[in-house]
């Protein structure tokens, strides 16, 4: 019997990986031949996050070389169809402890709809949400009062915010500590900071991101490339070109209204069970929108995601 290891699956090029095992050593390894047949719906059987089991090499020189010999079971995943097989899917990253949105109100603006839409994706791949306001620096009192009132309807549904200023090294404290331990998802459009913040809590990792983002610019990478980058010991982040905007595209079959928790909680007091929430008699999210107990912008969203679904279909 060979030794085993467990080790977390931290770059994937489709064809070997990186891993790192429980004491910190890097490997590069392989997976044992019969995995590539299991699954014939993805087009990758291992990803970015993935714990595994791993065996090393006896004959590897230099290189520490192993084998990977099982794939433990995900908490969750990112995938996307596949845009070289439209029949297969595509593995972005497992195991993800949470989902971190950088939005930012000016240069650029983040859309209401663009911030729901990111949580409705994150509640179909279960994995937990939040979202951090960047460039405060550049709100006047009204910009500050109205990120307020953001934060005064997400946060009771559940998605922790943060307002801060990468330029002016606010709240970054608050940022690392939110990231500490995990394993973090970070999106957000183009512009919004995210390297900024990056490079403002860990230099090291800043400075891979930047690397990968201005290849992913020039439109060279593909989504099979995808890596994870140490902030520090146990805090891992990934910012992966292909995932900066999740779609909604291969979430579960579940109706939209269950990824929106404020009409997750009402969902049964409606008098059709098949209720749309958008007309019918005796809705209690319609009543809900009416009392104000959910969010105006929250409701539209809801109904231009609906719109979309059924445009898709
Ligand atoms: N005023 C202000 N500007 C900021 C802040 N954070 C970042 N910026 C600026 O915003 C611009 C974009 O920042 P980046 O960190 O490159 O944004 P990014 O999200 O990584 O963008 P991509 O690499 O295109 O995905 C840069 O000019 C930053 O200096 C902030 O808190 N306040
Ligand atoms: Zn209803």
């Amino acid at each position: 019997m060979s030794e085993q290891l467990r080790g977390r699956v931290i770059k994937s090029t489709g064809l070997w990986y990186e891993v790192e095992d429980e004491g910190g050593r890097r490997w590069t390894a392989r997976l044992r031949g019969k995995f590539k047949v299991k699954e014939l719906k993805v087009t990758n059987p291992l990803a970015v996050g993935d714990w595994v089991q791993l065996e090393p090499l006896a004959e590897a020189g230099g290189e520490e070389q192993a084998v990977i010999t099982e794939i433990e079971p995900r908490q969750n995943y990112l995938i996307r169809r596949s845009i070289h097989n439209k029949y297969k899917s595509h593995i972005l990253a497992a195991n993800l402890d949470q989902a971190v949105l950088i939005a930012t109100l000016a240069q650029p603006r983040t859309s209401l709809g663009f911030i729901d839409r990111f949580l409705v994706s994150a509640e179909a791949y279960r994995i937990p949400a939040c979202i951090v306001f960047n460039k405060k620096d550049l709100l006047k009192e009204k910009g500050k009062g109205y990120v307020q009132e953001l934060m005064d309807i997400y946060e009771p549904l559940g998605y922790p915010c943060l307002v801060i200023s990468a330029k002016e090294t606010e709240g970054l404290q608050a940022f690392g500590q939110l990231l500490e331990g995990k394993l973090s998802l970070l999106s957000g459009h183009s512009g919004v900071g995210k390297s900024t913040l990056l490079n403002a809590i860990s230099p090291e990792a800043g400075q891979k991101t930047a690397e990968i983002s201005s290849f992913a610019n020039k439109g060279t990478h593909t989504t099979t490339f995808a890596e994870m980058f140490k902030v520090r010991e146990g805090t891992w982040v990934i910012d992966t070109p292909g995932i900066k905007e999740l779609g909604l595209a291969d979430m579960d079959e579940d109706p939209l209204d269950h990824y929106f928790p404020e009409m997750r909680s009402l969902l049964g007091e409606c008098r059709f069970h098949n209720c749309s929430h958008t007309h019918e008699p005796g809705c209690a999210v319609l009543d809900a929108v009416e009392a104000g107990q959910i969010a105006p912008s929250r409701y539209t969203s809801y109904l231009g995601m609906l719109e979309e679904d059924e445009t898709h279909r």
